[in-house]
């Protein structure tokens, strides 16, 4: 619940969903269906008013231990821009509590995972926005997280750029980390998602897959399956608050 001004505004209401160990998941709903709010309350950003965030057992609301989660929500800012990239991941890294001697090796992994390592001495302001993107991305597994949260990672970039980020996620859920993302992009949920949450107006509307979604939209298509984007489509006008 929102407090704004003194008026109160139930952003959530009784949103419950488990994500597995390299599992990806996906928040698809309109503007304003709770997606960001839901990824703040896990990252730690927004206290809830009520309700849990369970991680391996643990009760991340409670203890606020966050050394499980890693969160991007990417954009233009965030770094120095006239720090090297390796300089700002220094950074991050003390405030992640990474011992010293392991800092070099640790900033030298999460840039490598992003393939941003042969540009770790240049500076940020330099970069494009992909490369900015993935520079969130590394920030946030700094410390190795077991829950990697994204808001909306490949937003703003071209086709290709985003496809290369795509992989990145792809690869690090399999490599057993969980990811739970926030995306508008139809192709992009329907590529990279194991499960769906459907939200509207601050409520779970649907969880499965992509053909569970799209066999409950009823869309059919004679020649073809309905794809997601037809499914949400029909959907939308039930999700809107
Ligand atoms: N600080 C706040 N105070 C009051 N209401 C808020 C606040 N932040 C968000 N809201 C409201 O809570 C609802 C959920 O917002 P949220 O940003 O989580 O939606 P979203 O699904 O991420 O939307 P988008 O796709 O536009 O990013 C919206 O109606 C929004 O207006």
């Amino acid at each position: 619940m929102y407090n704004d001004n003194g008026k109160e505004f139930i952003a959530l209401d009784d949103v419950s969903f488990d994500i597995k160990e390299g599992e990806i998941v996906a928040l698809l709903g309109p503007n304003g269906a709770g997606k960001t709010t839901i990824v703040s309350i896990i990252g730690g950003y927004l206290l809830p008013t009520s309700g849990q965030v369970i991680i391996n057992g643990e009760d991340v609301i409670k203890t606020r231990s966050r050394d499980n989660i890693g969160v991007s929500f990417g954009g233009d800012l965030g770094f120095y821009g006239r720090a090297t990239a390796k300089q700002n991941m220094s950074f991050f890294a003390d405030l992640a509590k990474i011992p010293h001697r392991k800092q070099k090796a640790e900033i030298e992994r999460v840039l490598d995972i992003v393939n941003l390592k042969d540009d770790m001495n240049k500076k940020v302001q330099f970069f494009s926005k992909g490369m900015k993107q993935r520079m969130h991305i590394a920030r946030a597994l700094l410390g190795n997280p077991q829950l990697l949260l994204l808001d909306e990672p490949t937003d703003g970039l071209d086709v290709e750029i985003a496809t290369n980020i795509r992989n990145v996620v792809k690869n690090l859920a399999q490599s057993g980390i969980s990811i739970l993302l926030t995306s508008h992009m139809m192709s992009e949920v329907e590529a990279l998602s194991d499960q769906i949450v459907l939200l509207g107006a601050g409520k779970i509307h649907a969880k499965g897959t992509v053909e569970d979604i799209v066999e409950m939209s009823k869309v059919k298509r004679i020649d073809r399956p309905a794809t997601l984007e037809e499914s949400y489509l029909a959907l939308a006008p039930q999700l809107r608050r």
